[in-house]
């Protein structure tokens, strides 16, 4: 997989709940890669705020434009497997960052991220009297930005992180051709 994939950057992205930082962190131990997140990322930039604290006190934006920063600081590395938080696709100038490697769709249907996220208090966008309507809300604004990604997997709720991790190594040779060696010609 490593001769395919030859260093490139893996960007996972997809909503809140899809399971970006869990999957992420188990490609990352198979590829033999760094893993990192960019929320985490963002909270160490915030000196050690969290993010509903930095939603709550700098605002959405000034989230945005540290999220921004992470981005394109992550992406002048290689052999990274990067999980981005669900809003990362929201500014164009973000492509051309996750453009430096292969982008990850996780799909995941509303009715299972809301099952997920359901005891959660971590994600401040879900702070709402209808989250559930909030969610799909947001997938409705954001699903042509994910359907951008080179790669798409579709999770239910039958298959274990692993088994993600599975599916999007199963779908990297099809999106990368093989390196032609001298040999080859
Ligand atoms: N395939 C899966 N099956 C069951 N639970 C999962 C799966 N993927 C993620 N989760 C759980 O769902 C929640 C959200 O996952 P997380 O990785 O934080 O998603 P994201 O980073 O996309 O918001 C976590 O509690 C995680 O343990
Ligand atoms: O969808 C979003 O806009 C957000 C998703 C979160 O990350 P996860 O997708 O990892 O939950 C986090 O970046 C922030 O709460 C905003
Ligand atoms: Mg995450």
């Amino acid at each position: 997989m490593n001769n395919i994939l030859r260093g490139i950057n893996l960007y996972l992205i997809g909503m809140m709940g899809a399971g970006k930082t869990t999957v992420g962190r188990l490609l990352a131990q198979q590829l033999g890669y760094r893993f990192f997140d960019t929320d985490a990322l963002i909270e160490q930039a915030a000196g050690g705020q969290s993010i509903n604290e930095i939603f709550a006190t700098a605002g959405e934006e000034a989230f945005r434009e540290i999220e921004s920063q992470v981005l394109a600081e992550l992406s002048a590395y290689t052999k990274l497997a990067i999980s981005t938080g669900g809003g990362i696709v929201l500014r164009q100038k973000n492509w051309s960052y996750l453009h430096h490697g292969l982008i990850v769709w996780l799909d995941v249907p509303v009715e299972l991220l809301m099952t997920r996220l359901a005891e959660d208090s971590t994600r401040p966008l879900l702070k709402d009297a209808n989250p559930q309507k909030k969610l799909e809300m947001l997938l409705e604004q954001r699903r042509k930005l994910y359907a951008q990604a080179d790669i798409r997997v579709t999770a239910d709720a039958s298959l274990t992180p692993e088994q993600v991790a599975a599916r999007v190594i199963e779908e990297i040779p099809k999106v990368i051709k093989p390196e032609v060696t001298a040999a080859d010609n």
